[in-house]
């Protein structure tokens, strides 16, 4: 029996389909293991194919290069230096799995299959893969190591089994994306598993941005008693090694226990990450954007400087008629405050040419949201040209609050390759400003100093499409929108409940109502990182054609 074993936790930033770059970073990962002395490398979930690889997994072709290229990784192994476990998708019979593979001594020595295939929120796992039969301990080195495949460790069954069949350590890879508050119920249900079990648990989280999803990593690893023992710095990559002894108590291990960021940065870190990995990994030279001088245009270009270096973001502000003095000198000191380049394109002659344009058709007409619509139109024009021309992807700026009631135009300023601020509700938007301007994140690329001027955080938000206009004129009172609709969306309370909860019953119909009816909006939306408990995609899927909203 041994005393002791040294395992290394590589919390890496796999891409999805890139079977040979993850190869090359599993590679790289334990070529620093093995500098460490690890005995055992433990991977995030699916690392060879990333996670989640969807509908990837039912080419066959895509399995072909995952299994070859996991057999040719297998032979390094031969090497003596440390094993590997590996998640990848792997076929056994006809069926497909969500497997963990333990490769060691130049061989596949040891494969497990996922039981609980998640198939819920943003999860379709039951879609592709096939249920696994609750596993037994995988023998490493005189150590039995139970092995709970991310789901599994949310459910008390598999822990169970592997307890009873004499495992000594719970080893959980995971692709488990980020959530506010997500980082407490995943050490709820690790110490659940522990406390069950009697058996301490190591945990490794894969980091990255997969289009709408975003890993925060913060791997951690519990002794036997549930004590957090080590905690890696979530939103960084890391490869740590871990040494557990035998004691009294059983397997044990002392590491640094990172701090846990509090929701403001976790919220400004997931739009960074969520964006620089989807910038990066489809291949764009940076981003452009509509830069107006408000908040949210303000908080898209300081992310985007964070993620990606002010010298890649390129800000535009296109000027209309309605556009005042303090938006012209707000938009300027955020390019200022950043470093990034900013133009000026007047949309004025676009408006002017569809006036004349649709002048015989719009005759006797009086102007109403339509033309309003054009001046928005004319701007996501404009920046899907200087794409088409230079490259750079369009950054979409709207915030939850707008994406929820509609307020934005289809084709307009909802026009983009990636909402940054897709799943943050404008209450957050302000605070998370503040935040920001107080000081740069660990790892941000922008300035160490304020973003944005303070008046761009404290003047009345405007859409500044016809004069004097004010985001309040249509919306009700942010705190009060953002409260109903997070009973609506996180809650999916009904209107009673909401009204309990203290708001106003016509204003609580009337928020029903634009939320239902934005439906076909947000179905053409662009994708935007995940970051609260239900977000507009994948998590969220109601039908556009809904009757339910007429009784309402
Ligand atoms: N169920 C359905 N399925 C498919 N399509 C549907 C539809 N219902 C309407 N439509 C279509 O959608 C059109 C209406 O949507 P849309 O054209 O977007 O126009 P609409 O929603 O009427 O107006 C845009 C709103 O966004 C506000 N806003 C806020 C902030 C910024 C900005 C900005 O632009 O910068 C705008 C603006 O003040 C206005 O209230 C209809 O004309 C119809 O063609
Ligand atoms: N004058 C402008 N110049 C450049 N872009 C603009 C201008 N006006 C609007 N936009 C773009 O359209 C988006 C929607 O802007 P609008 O001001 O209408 O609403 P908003 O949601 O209050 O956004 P913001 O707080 O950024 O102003 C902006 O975030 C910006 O990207
Ligand atoms: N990949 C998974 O199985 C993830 C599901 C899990 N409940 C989580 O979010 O952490």
């Amino acid at each position: 029996m041994s005393e002791a074993l040294s395992i290394a936790l590589a919390q890496i930033n796999p891409v999805v389909g890139d079977v040979a770059g993850n190869i090359r970073r599993i590679r790289d990962a334990r070529a620093l293991a093995a500098g460490d002395g690890a005995q055992l490398v433990v991977f995030p979930e699916l690392t060879v194919s990333g996670y989640p690889p969807e509908d990837l997994v039912l080419k066959s072709a895509f399995l072909d290069a995952v299994e070859a290229a996991v057999e040719d990784l297998a032979r390094d192994t031969a090497d003596g230096g440390p094993a590997l476990l590996v998640g990848a998708p792997w076929r056994v019979g006809n069926d497909v799995h969500n497997a963990v593979l333990l490769l060691d001594k130049g061989a596949v020595a040891a494969t497990r299959l996922k039981h609980h295939l998640p198939n819920y929120g943003v999860f379709d796992e039951a879609r592709v893969f096939s249920p696994g039969a609750v596993p037994g301990p995988i023998q490493f080195r005189g150590v039995r190591l139970g092995v709970l495949i991310c789901e599994d460790m949310w459910y008390a069954d598999v822990a169970e089994t592997l307890a009873e069949c004499g495992a000594e350590i719970l080893v959980v890879p995971n692709g488990s994306p980020f959530e506010l508050g997500k980082g407490d119920v995943r050490l709820g249900r690790a110490v659940e598993r522990v406390v069950e079990t009697g058996l301490p648990l190591v945990y490794v989280n894969q980091l990255g941005g997969q289009d709408e999803l975003v890993f925060d990593g913060a791997s951690f690893a519990l002794d036997a008693k549930g004590k957090l023992r080590l905690r890696l710095p979530a939103w960084q990559e890391r490869v740590v090694t871990t040494t557990w002894s035998k004691g009294a108590d059983g397997w044990t291990t002392q590491g640094t226990v990172a701090e846990e960021p509090g929701d403001d940065e976790n919220i400004y870190q997931a739009m960074v990450l969520g964006l620089r990995d989807y910038v990066a990994k489809n291949g764009f030279p940076g981003v452009v954007l509509g830069l107006s001088g408000g908040i949210d245009s303000a908080l898209a270009a300081a992310v985007a400087a964070d993620a990606l270096g002010a010298d890649k973001v390129w800000c535009v502000m296109m000027p209309s008629p309605y556009t005042s003095r303090e938006s012209l000198e707000d938009a300027a000191g955020v390019a200022r405050l950043l470093g990034c380049r900013l133009d000026n394109v007047n949309i004025g002659p676009a408006m002017g040419a569809f006036d004349a344009m649709l002048s015989p058709l719009f005759h006797g007409r009086t102007p109403d949201i339509t033309e309003e619509n054009l001046q928005s139109r004319s701007r996501g024009l404009a920046l899907m040209a200087l794409s088409n021309k230079f490259g750079p992807m369009v950054l979409s700026t709207g915030n939850k609050s707008e994406m929820s009631t509609g307020y934005a135009t289809l084709y307009g300023d909802m026009c983009g390759g990636y909402a940054v601020l897709k799943d943050v509700y404008k209450t957050a938007v302000f605070a998370v400003c503040r935040w920001r301007n107080a000081g740069r994140p660990e790892g941000g690329l922008g300035p160490n100093g304020p973003v944005m001027p303070e008046r761009v955080i404290t003047k009345p938000p405007s859409a500044e499409l016809k004069p004097d206009q004010k985001d309040q004129d249509t919306l009700p009172p942010y705190d009060v929108l953002d409260g109903i609709l997070h009973c609506l969306i996180e809650g999916e309370m009904g209107v009673e409940e909401t009204v309990a909860k203290g708001y106003d019953d016509t204003v609580v119909r009337r928020v029903w109502r634009m939320l239902d009816r934005a439906e076909y909006k947000r179905r053409q939306a662009p994708p935007g990182v995940k970051i609260t408990g239900r977000s507009f995609g994948r998590d969220r899927r109601y039908p556009i054609t809904n009757g339910f909203t007429r009784t309402i």
